[in-house]
């Protein structure tokens, strides 16, 4: 898939799932799970053990060239620390590139080869950097540390931010951050803690789709 529409289906999806896991299969697992539970945009993180293998996997099946066009997810990776993990992702099959922090050598990287890439940034000047190194939406990590209003304040001197919070999205905010602005969310434990504790991953599609119609509401209700 061509950057523009990765980041256009980020758009139109809004909810990332992002997703660790102790071993391949329970991150493969729980990635096929929130893709049947409707969410369409995967962040498997690179923190999992042989993480390349499951996004190599993953993105052979849901693949928008492979997949039935109903079928298909976009599956990018995430926690990515530097350009090295960055390209061996890209070369498993990643379509996108997320990272905690900004890492202008990463972004340099994932323009060389067209690939979006969503550097986590806190401040103002870590925004401005971000946007000079050509990032389309900037992941605002930990959102925890923020409530919803920092949109509109970042938005003021840089209306042209495109800003995805992660970190403690939950149920409870999704749709605050959403009428605040954001384009996206990022969602991670809070999509998996219960599976993982239970061992039944059929709940991660429950959440899923639970996070799927909790961000369409909220789309109705900003676009009012
Ligand atoms: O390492 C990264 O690149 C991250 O994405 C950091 C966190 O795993 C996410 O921010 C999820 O946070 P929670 O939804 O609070 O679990």
């Amino acid at each position: 898939m061509k950057k523009i529409e990765v980041i256009r289906q980020i758009h139109k999806y809004g909810v990332v799932a992002v997703l660790r896991g102790n071993t391949v299969e329970e991150a493969v697992e729980a990635a096929e799970q929130a893709i049947a539970g409707g969410i369409k945009i995967i962040e498997l993180t690179m923190t999992v053990p042989y993480a390349l293998q499951a996004i190599e996997q993953l993105a052979k099946k849901y693949s928008s060239t492979t997949a039935e066009a109903d079928k298909f997810a976009v599956i990018g990776a995430g926690t990515v620390l530097d350009p090295e993990t960055a390209r061996a992702a890209i070369l498993s099959g990643a379509e996108f590139v997320v990272g905690p922090c900004l890492n202008p050598a990463t972004a340099t990287l994932c323009n060389r080869y067209r690939i979006p890439v969503m550097p986590g940034i806190m401040t103002v000047k870590e925004a401005q950097e971000a946007l000079e190194l050509g990032v389309d939406i900037v992941k605002l990590f930990p959102g925890n540390l923020y409530s919803p209003s920092i949109i509109n304040s970042l938005k003021g001197p840089l209306p042209q931010l495109n800003i995805m919070p992660t970190g403690g999205v939950s149920l409870n905010n999704l749709e605050d951050w959403i009428t605040a602005g954001a384009v996206a969310v990022g969602i991670g434990s809070d999509l998996t803690a219960e599976a993982a504790k239970t061992r039944n991953y059929g709940l991660v599609a429950e959440k899923a789709q639970q996070y799927m119609d909790a961000y369409h509401r909220a789309i109705a209700k900003r676009d009012l």
